[in-house]
């Protein structure tokens, strides 16, 4: 469904216009909520029902959907027993039986989900106020990643399993963190339910919650955990004086990273000269890939690859060792890839042999990316998760890299994520928050930035007016976006298909061109 033209031009117009009053005037704020422009705030003097009695109402209706899900399907409700799910449970989705109508009741209660945990979500900022709205945020959680960085640090989940208690003293010798320090951790840790105090001694011992327990069994979020806390953290609180020593630098070397840690060295090169600290970052980001939000084979179904004619050309731009164009070769035969990346990883994928169905349709190719384009004349040149690592300056480089090998018609599709632009009237998704501290992840260790899709339409533009944008396409159920522009110096050519236009309406979440 495309955007509304009006919201498209209301996204430019705020980046074109210079700061101007934004309130409700007096008369708007003190009528009926029809009038009220933020129904998220507060009104000193309703007339209709307030907003926090609107919020229980929608908390009810939408916990009322969830229960009855878990209960259609006899899945685990929530709780902080260990043995607790710990995420939105889902009826396997395999096998005979599993109808059209199991999806449609998992996406209708995982929407309801979402607009629950939104309506909490609001009711908590609203009745605790403002003023204990910064005190959390300057006390409460300032300290919170120092206690988790602590657990992982000391493997204190990993010190007792889930299911008995441990006293501090017996902690304290399995983790080597004198009894004091343990204890006043620890107390942090169980006000965010890591940890909870053993029901039957609880001055004494504690006992695993849901969360500590999953910090033991989920080695890709511990080490997700061990990266954001140990790295990532660290240079977050370094960022302003980052930005006050470089002002407005794009250059990755030039980062909250540099700052806190007193390198010239970028992030993957730091990190890259201690074997347990690349490893745990690269365990970390399949972490952050591991669900099936982020997964590529949603790029391969929703992009209109049958469209391309047989024998045509696909250039996998930083493509790893290849595994997305692998499950392209599968399904789409009648094409040729190559994949292109630094020389070791290249070494590495060439090392591995490929399924025979595909050997002969996949090449690998060492290139860098900000170098010209070796492969002339290809159809498609993609790149999956390499813009955003990188400021617009060098994503410019990128870009204008490509130009020389570009024929008429060539298309250039980037899947990367979209940082979602503001709705003052509904406010923040939890999901879209989690974009939002991506993108400073991104400026906090790299000074690069995630964007939005009027961001990728003017990074083709700056590149050069002959590349012509035809849309963002977010696949079904699926995370990573699909952008889209097309070679087109002369503007001459005649755009027969397109992701934005061509993908079948089933397999597509929402379209912005
Ligand atoms: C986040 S990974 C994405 C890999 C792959 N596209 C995927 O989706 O799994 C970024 C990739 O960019 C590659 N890369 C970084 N700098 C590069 C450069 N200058 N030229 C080519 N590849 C580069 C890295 O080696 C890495 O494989």
């Amino acid at each position: 469904m495309p955007a509304p033209s009006s919201m498209r031009a209301a996204m430019r117009l705020s980046r074109n216009t210079r700061a101007r009053v934004c309130f409700p005037s007096a008369s708007l704020s003190s009528t009926s909520s029809s009038h009220n422009l933020f129904p998220q705030t507060v009104r000193a003097a309703s007339t209709t029902t307030s907003r926090i009695l609107q919020l229980s109402a929608q908390i009810a209706a939408k916990t009322a959907v969830v229960d009855e899900y878990i209960n259609k399907y006899n899945l685990p409700h929530a709780s902080f027993a260990p043995d607790a799910p710990t995420e939105f449970p889902s009826p396997g989705l395999e096998g005979d039986g599993k109808s059209a109508q199991v999806l449609d009741d998992v996406s209708a209660a995982k929407a309801a989900h979402a607009e629950l945990v939104k309506a909490v979500d609001e009711m908590k900022d609203l009745v605790e106020g403002p003023k204990e709205k910064i005190r959390s945020v300057i006390l409460k959680d300032l300290f919170s990643p120092l206690v988790v960085q602590a657990i992982y640090h000391y493997r204190i989940a990993h010190a007792f399993p889930p299911g008995e208690s441990i006293t501090y003293e017996d902690l304290t010798s399995k983790s080597g963190l004198p009894v004091k320090n343990l204890r006043r951790l620890i107390y942090h840790a169980t006000t965010l339910r890591i940890f909870a105090p053993c029901p039957v001694s609880p001055i004494t011992s504690i006992v695993h919650t849901p969360a500590s327990a999953l910090l033991a069994k989920n080695p890709f979020l511990e080490a997700l955990t061990g990266f954001m806390l140990e790295d990532v953290w660290k240079a977050a609180a370094h960022v302003v004086d980052a930005m006050d020593k470089w002002p407005g630098s794009e250059e990755p070397n030039q980062s909250g990273f540099q700052h806190a840690w007193q390198t010239e060295e970028t992030l993957f090169k730091a990190l890259s000269s201690s074997k347990s600290r690349i490893e745990r970052f690269g365990k970390g980001m399949k972490g952050i890939h591991q669900g099936s939000e982020y997964a590529g084979k949603a790029f391969v179904e929703a992009y209109p690859w049958e469209k391309i004619p047989e024998g045509g050309t696909v250039v996998d731009i930083g493509g790893g060792v290849g595994h997305t164009t692998f499950d392209l070769a599968d399904t789409h035969s009648h094409l040729n890839y190559i994949v292109q990346d630094l020389p070791p990883t290249i070494a590495t994928a060439k090392a591995t042999p490929l399924p025979p169905q595909i050997a002969d349709k996949v090449q690998f190719e060492v290139h860098d990316f900000f170098k010209p384009q070796p492969v002339h004349g290809a159809d498609v040149y993609f790149s999956r998760f390499c813009f955003h690592n990188w400021s617009d300056k060098y994503a410019l480089q990128m870009l204008r890299s490509l130009i020389p090998a570009l024929k008429k018609g060539a298309r250039v599709v980037i899947n990367d994520g979209v940082l979602p632009i503001p709705d003052a009237v509904n406010g923040w998704k939890a999901e879209e928050k989690h974009l939002i501290s991506m993108d400073l992840i991104m400026l906090s260790i790299v000074n690069a930035r995630e964007r939005d899709v009027e961001g990728w339409r003017e990074l083709f533009r700056e590149a050069d007016p002959g590349f012509r944008f035809l849309g963002a396409t977010k696949p079904k159920g699926n995370m990573v976006w699909i952008m889209e522009a097309v070679w087109d110096p002369e503007g001459d050519v005649h755009v027969e298909w397109s992701a934005a236009e061509s993908t079948p309406k089933d397999r597509v979440d929402e379209v912005l061109r």
